[in-house]
C-alpha cells in the first residue's frame, strides 16, 4: 500500500502534468495476481484493486493501518468488474460475478478473493473508509442496484448510473460506491461538473476501448487542468475539485465516496459560465 497526502487548490495551481499525475492519477493498481491498494488521506479512502489468478488473494493488514486486521476499523466494497469469482470473508462465500457487488462489515476478520478461471479473472475493485460502527456484509447483483438514467444525446452525455452502496441500498458508514455507464455515441460524464466539499470521491475508470482515452477534469472549476486517462487507471478527486471526463469513446467508470454525508444531492453544481 503506498500513500497519498492532500494538496491545497492553491498549490495545485502550480502543479506540472507529472506532479498532477503522481498525486492524483494511480496506474498500476490493475496487476494480475496481486493486490495493489492505495491510502489517500483525504478521508483515509483506500482504493485499489484484486485481481486473482490461479491463487486465491488475501486482502492484507498493512502496517500503516496499526490494526490488528484490515477491517478492525473500516468498512470494505468490493466491484466485480471482470469474469466469475468469489469473496471469502470469515469463512462465507460469496459468488460475485460481473457487476456484482459486495459490501464487507467492518469487523471482519479475513477476506480473501478468487477467481473462478485464471484465464478469465475476476477483478474486483476495492474501496475502504474508516466505519463507526457494523452494518452485515451484503451482496447486490446489478439488477438490484438503483439505476439514475442522466444526460441526453444532444449533449453526448447520455448515461447510466447504478448504485449499490448508498442511501437507499447497500447500508454503510461512509461508503458510497456505484457506477456509471456511458451510452454508445456517449463521451461525457458529469458535465456539467460539480464539487462536494463534504465528501471527497475516486474515480475508476474501465471498459474503455482499444486505443482509447478518457481526459478527465479536476480542479476548482475556475482553475481546470486534465488527466489523461486509460484503463483501470483511477482519479482521486479532492472535496474541492471537480471530477468529470470526456472520452474518445464510450466507457464505463467505478465511483466511490467517503466523508461527512452519503447524501447524493448535497453537491454544488459548477455553471458552464463559470468553468475555466
Ligand atoms: O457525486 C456523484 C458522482 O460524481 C458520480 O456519481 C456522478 C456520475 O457518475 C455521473 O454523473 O455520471
Ligand atoms: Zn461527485
Amino acid at each position: 500500500m503506498t500513500t497519498r497526502y492532500g494538496v491545497h487548490f492553491d498549490h495545485f495551481k502550480t502543479f506540472t502534468t507529472d506532479e498532477t499525475r503522481q498525486e492524483f492519477l494511480a496506474d498500476d493498481i490493475y496487476q494480475e495476481g496481486k493486490v495493489e491498494l492505495i491510502y489517500s488521506h483525504y478521508d483515509r479512502f483506500i482504493f485499489g484493486m484484486a485481481v486473482p489468478t490461479v491463487k486465491s488473494l488475501d486482502l492484507p493488514n498493512d502496517d500503516d493501518l496499526r490494526a490488528a486486521y484490515f477491517l478492525e476499523r473500516r468498512e470494505l466494497g468490493v466491484l466485480n468488474l471482470g469474469g466469475a469469482g468469489s469473496v471469502t470473508v470469515d469463512g462465507t462465500t460469496y459468488e460475485l460475478g460481473r457487476f456484482d457487488c459486495l459490501y464487507v462489515s467492518r469487523g471482519s476478520q479475513s477476506v480473501s478473493f478468487s477467481s473462478v478461471a485464471a484465464g478469465e479473472p475476476a477483478k474486483f475493485y476495492l474501496n475502504s473508509a474508516p466505519a463507526h460502527r457494523e452494518y452485515p456484509t451484503t451482496k447486490y447483483t446489478q439488477s438490484q442496484a438503483n439505476k439514475v438514467e442522466l444526460g441526453d444525446e444532444e449533449h453526448a452525455n447520455k448515461r447510466v448510473l447504478f448504485q449499490y452502496i448508498h442511501e437507499d441500498g447497500i447500508k454503510s458508514c461512509q461508503l458510497v460506491m456505484g457506477f456509471t455507464e456511458l451510452i454508445p455515441g456517449n463521451i461525457w460524464n458529469t458535465f456539467p461538473p460539480h464539487t462536494h466539499e463534504r465528501r471527497m470521491e475516486v474515480y475508476l475508470y474501465f471498459d474503455i476501448p482499444g486505443d482509447n482515452l478518457v481526459m478527465h477534469f479536476m480542479g476548482k472549476p475556475d482553475e481546470t487542468r486534465h488527466i489523461a486517462v486509460r484503463n483501470f487507471e483511477a482519479v482521486i478527486s479532492p472535496p474541492w475539485s471537480i471530477h468529470s471526463g470526456a472520452g474518445t469513446a464510450a466507457y464505463r467508470f467505478v465511483w466511490g465516496m467517503a466523508g461527512e454525508n452519503q447524501s447524493f444531492t448535497d453537491m454544488d453544481g459548477a455553471p458552464l459560465g463559470t468553468v475555466r
